[in-house]
């Protein structure tokens, strides 16, 4: 489902609304309501809002379970760390449980961090993939989503629920989910901002198919739902509510 919005206030109102609102549902149906946040710029807007009115007073802190989709290998206080970008959007200032906070050990040597945060998973879950009641993601330019880049291997990988992957740009480590983990979230709302991720987020809705290349084409909901969260530019040329 493709939800546009007039400008990127906007857009991460709605993304700000739809954590609520599956929050409030899942917490009043089982007592908790598990998130796994995107990283990035695209969020931070959206982050700042659920630690502030209305949103911080009406979101049931207490059950919510935060996890992160992928996360860059570097400590927590890094100025690069996903980790660090929520804590300060809004982890710090909810009266979220600690323990609820699930971070991903960037600074652990890769592998061992992505062993360390399948075993938190399944701590949390139990055995099998792990289902989120949200998923949020956010698109590179290069069609990738979380870390998984165009032609990684792990791109491939469907028996582990979380890997490691370099940002070769930057020759960045980094831990992520795995494809099977994401489209298995009963919601996974992508947001994206404005022109530059036009052509992008055109191409991984509307093909030409070639996943390999462009991750954002792996994610598809195996039976959960998918909204494409857009502020005007970053949806030029699609319709509101279109596949
Ligand atoms: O760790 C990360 O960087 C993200 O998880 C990554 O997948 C991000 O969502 C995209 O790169 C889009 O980033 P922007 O929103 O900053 O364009």
């Amino acid at each position: 489902m493709i939800d546009i919005h007039p400008d990127a206030e906007a857009a991460s109102r709605a993304g700000a609304e739809r954590f609520r609102d599956l929050a409030r549902a899942a917490v009043g149906a089982s007592g908790r309501f598990t998130v796994a946040l995107s990283g990035g710029t695209a969020p931070e807007r959206m982050y700042r809002m659920l630690g502030e009115e209305p949103f911080r007073s009406a979101i049931p802190w207490e059950g919510v379970h935060v996890f992160w989709g992928d996360d860059r290998c570097v400590p927590p206080g890094h100025p690069r760390s996903n980790y660090a970008m929520a804590d300060r959007a809004f982890l710090r200032s909810v009266p979220i449980p600690p323990a609820n906070v699930h971070r991903m050990r960037g600074e652990l040597p890769p592998e061992e961090g992505a062993l360390r945060y399948a075993a938190e998973l399944e701590s949390v879950f139990g055995p099998g993939t792990p289902r989120f009641d949200l998923m949020h993601l956010g698109i590179g330019p290069d069609g990738h989503t979380a870390s998984l880049f165009p032609f990684d291997e792990l791109l491939r990988d469907r028996d582990r629920t979380v890997g490691t992957a370099l940002f070769r740009e930057l020759g960045e480590w980094r831990i992520s989910l795995t494809v099977p983990v994401i489209n298995a979230a009963r919601v996974i709302d992508v947001l994206a901002i404005g022109a530059g991720k036009a052509d992008i987020v055109r191409t991984a809705i509307r093909g030409p198919l070639d996943p390999f290349r462009i991750p954002m084409q792996l994610i598809r909901p195996t039976d959960g739902e998918m909204i494409w969260t857009l502020d005007e530019p970053a949806g030029a040329g699609l319709e509101v509510g279109g596949r």
